[in-house]
């Protein structure tokens, strides 16, 4: 099927958020390598723009700020944008290339879930260009199949995750967080740390993971101290003995008076609770002050999933 002259947009771009785990609780390896999560996602205001347009054939390019590690990103086919595209395409029966720009505000391998955010805002944006309506439940499953991590892009907010993550449920929260986020010159292998966690699990007797009621109240009351002493990462230990810098990092931010620390998802990025904006802003002043880790960003959560921001 084609869709010349079909008064279609020339291009659409969407966005898509970063996501932090508040809660990440790791099980035993499954019959297919991926690990049982419990997780409670939140989607903060750093964002990826993509943008999408009928093209010759498929192509992308990514720009943004150097410090987020931006040539570790492919520019060909494996690049999880462009087979955003194409498997939207093939499950609309349709040959229609586009060129995809990826703009960057998301660390590459940075545990924030970057290529994901992309995978989504690409599904948003294909939808609209090729004017498909594609029901909310297709669109998720054909994330789920991009990735872990790719529907709860599609979603945003704060929510439950379950099974490898894929399995996603908005959670109720009250108010705003203001996170600090500290990112680092080098990504960490997701599959790396997985890995890892399996050496330092193997024998401790790993059970299925739960999610802590004491969070949820946390957030349904918005008690930033509660939250504070609730947050969790069951991969920290295993980012932490592959990147040992990593401890530092959190420490300080915790002697530069943040709530509470945590590595983000897979890591290297780290992540600092504090009370407010101006709180945010003063944390993340000291640690760039002290060096600990580059660039250091201040973001608001909860935010929207991926959307449609302009078209043209
Ligand atoms: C760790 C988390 C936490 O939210 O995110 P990041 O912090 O990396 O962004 C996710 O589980 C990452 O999800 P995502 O990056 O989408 O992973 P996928 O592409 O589905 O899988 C990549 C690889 O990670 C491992 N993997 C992923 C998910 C899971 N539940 N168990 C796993 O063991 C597997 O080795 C898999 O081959
Ligand atoms: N659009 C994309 N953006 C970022 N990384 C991508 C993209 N497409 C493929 N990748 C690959 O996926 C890996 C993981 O990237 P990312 O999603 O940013 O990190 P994480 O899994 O730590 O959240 C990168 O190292 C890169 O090789």
């Amino acid at each position: 099927m084609s869709l010349a002259d079909g008064g279609g947009p020339a291009w659409v771009r969407a966005s898509a958020p970063a996501k932090i785990n508040l809660h990440l609780g790791v099980g035993p390896v499954r019959y297919d390598g991926f690990h049982p999560l419990a997780t409670v996602y939140q989607a903060v205001g750093l964002l990826d723009e993509v943008t999408v347009a009928p093209a010759a054939d498929w192509t992308v390019t990514v720009a943004g700020d150097e410090r987020l590690a931006l040539s570790d990103v492919p520019e060909d086919g494996t690049n999880i944008a462009v087979r955003a595209a194409r498997l939207l395409a093939e499950h609309a029966g349709l040959d229609e290339p586009v060129s995809v720009r990826i703009d960057k505000g998301i660390p590459v391998a940075g545990g924030m879930a970057g290529g994901s955010a992309d995978a989504a805002a690409t599904l948003v944006a294909c939808d609209a260009l090729w004017q498909l309506g594609t029901p909310r439940e297709e669109l998720m499953l054909l994330a789920a199949e991009l990735g872990s991590d790719v529907p709860f892009a599609l979603v945003g907010g704060t929510a439950v995750g379950t099974g490898r993550g894929e399995v996603v449920v908005p959670a109720m929260v009250r108010g705003d967080y203001w996170w600090v986020v500290t990112g680092a010159a080098q990504g960490l292998s997701t599959p790396q740390v997985y890995g890892e966690f399996d050496v330092i699990a193997e024998g401790l007797g790993v059970g299925e993971p739960e999610i802590p009621d004491e969070l949820m109240e946390a957030l349904r009351a918005h008690d930033l101290e509660k939250l504070a002493l609730s947050l969790h990462n069951d991969l920290e230990p295993a980012a932490i003995r592959l990147r040992p810098e990593l401890s530092d990092v959190l420490a300080t931010g915790i002697d530069e008076t943040a709530l509470g620390a945590l590595v983000s998802g897979s890591g290297p990025s780290c992540l600092f609770l504090c009370s407010g904006r101006e709180h945010a802003h003063q944390v993340a002043q000291s640690l760039r002050l002290a060096k600990a880790g580059d660039p250091v960003t201040v973001a608001r959560g909860p935010v929207p999933g991926a959307r449609v921001e302009r078209f043209g």
